[in-house]
């Protein structure tokens, strides 16, 4: 069952907030995508409206072909996790593992026992009894375990410290490698997580200003530093992100394809090259010179 996800055009708006803007996607299957985009930027309304948690303003949502709102074979393949509030929770850790495994068609509870005791989650605890960063835990197992084509983690991380992130990167690399599906993971810790994602996509005030494979994004941003006169004329008709002088030297943050020849040619003329990061590119084409 191929389960490519296809957004047309979606918004949401909560009363004249809109949260997201005529936003259009296409993911097919099997991959780890980053989705990007600064506090507000809709990520979490986006992700929602994939997971049919609520249905969108407008536009149209399908996976594999079909409307997943409602549709419980659709979302049975399914699983959205997110901050969920676990005040009232009285169940415990290893009781509340196997209730959701009746449910999941999918799920491996050998494997979910198997990261609670990794992440050190204590089984006979009570949910709500739970740390923070226990809780997160807890909700990267059923995520990881449930094995959904389609999972949506939304800052899944909250509260973890950082061995528990580590073990929670090191289990979704290699539970993908062995049994592949589509991740979608939405974050801030971009320098941290960016090595996970196949593609990236971000998103600012509500709208894609960005999705393409992680290689050739971080192929294509690039900085160029020299004499100023000399930049200058290289830079003419790129995408520029960013620009930093110190007396007569430049260096600038660029962002399009760069030939060979362009790029032997900037060498010639003894500019300096260096790469920039996912986390460049992020900040600054979500900076407020990028607003709508
Ligand atoms: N239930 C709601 N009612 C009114 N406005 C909302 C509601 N939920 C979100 N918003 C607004 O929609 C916009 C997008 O919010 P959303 O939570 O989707 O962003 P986000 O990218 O997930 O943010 P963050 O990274 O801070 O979690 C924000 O302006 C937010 O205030």
């Amino acid at each position: 069952m191929n389960l490519d996800v296809q957004l047309d055009r979606i918004s949401v708006a909560y009363g004249s907030v809109e949260a997201v803007r005529e936003i259009s996607l296409h993911l097919p299957a099997g991959k780890i995508y980053g989705l990007l985009g600064r506090n507000g930027a809709g990520k979490t309304s986006l992700l929602s409206v994939l997971a049919s948690f609520r249905e969108p303003t407008s536009g149209k949502v399908t996976i594999g072909g079909k409307q997943p709102f409602e549709n419980a074979k659709i979302m049975q393949h399914v699983s959205f996790i997110y901050d969920v509030d676990y005040k009232d929770e009285t169940d415990k850790v290893k009781a509340a593992i196997q209730s959701i495994a009746r449910y999941r068609p999918q799920f491996d509870l050998g494997y979910a026992l198997d990261l609670a005791r990794k992440f050190n989650l204590p089984l006979d605890k009570q949910l709500k009894q739970l740390s923070k960063g226990m809780q997160s835990a807890f909700n990267v197992c059923i995520g990881l375990a449930s094995r959904s084509p389609i999972t949506i983690l939304d800052e899944a991380y909250l509260g973890m410290d950082a061995p528990s992130r580590e073990i929670f990167y090191r289990e979704l690399l290699e539970d993908q490698g062995r049994h592949p599906r589509t991740f979608i993971l939405s974050t801030h810790l971009v320098s941290e997580m960016d090595y996970l994602f196949e593609e990236v996509i971000i998103i600012h005030k509500g709208r894609v200003v960005l999705q393409d494979d992680y290689e050739s994004l971080t192929s294509r941003g690039v900085s160029i530093t020299g004499p100023a006169a000399k930049v200058d004329e290289f830079i003419q008709g790129m995408k520029v992100l960013n620009v930093q002088q110190l007396g007569s030297t430049k260096a600038v943050m660029v962002y399009g394809e760069l030939s060979e020849a362009a790029l032997s040619a900037v060498l010639r003329a003894g500019l300096e090259i260096g790469p920039i990061s996912l986390q460049d590119l992020f900040i600054h084409l979500t900076g407020e010179e990028y607003s709508a």
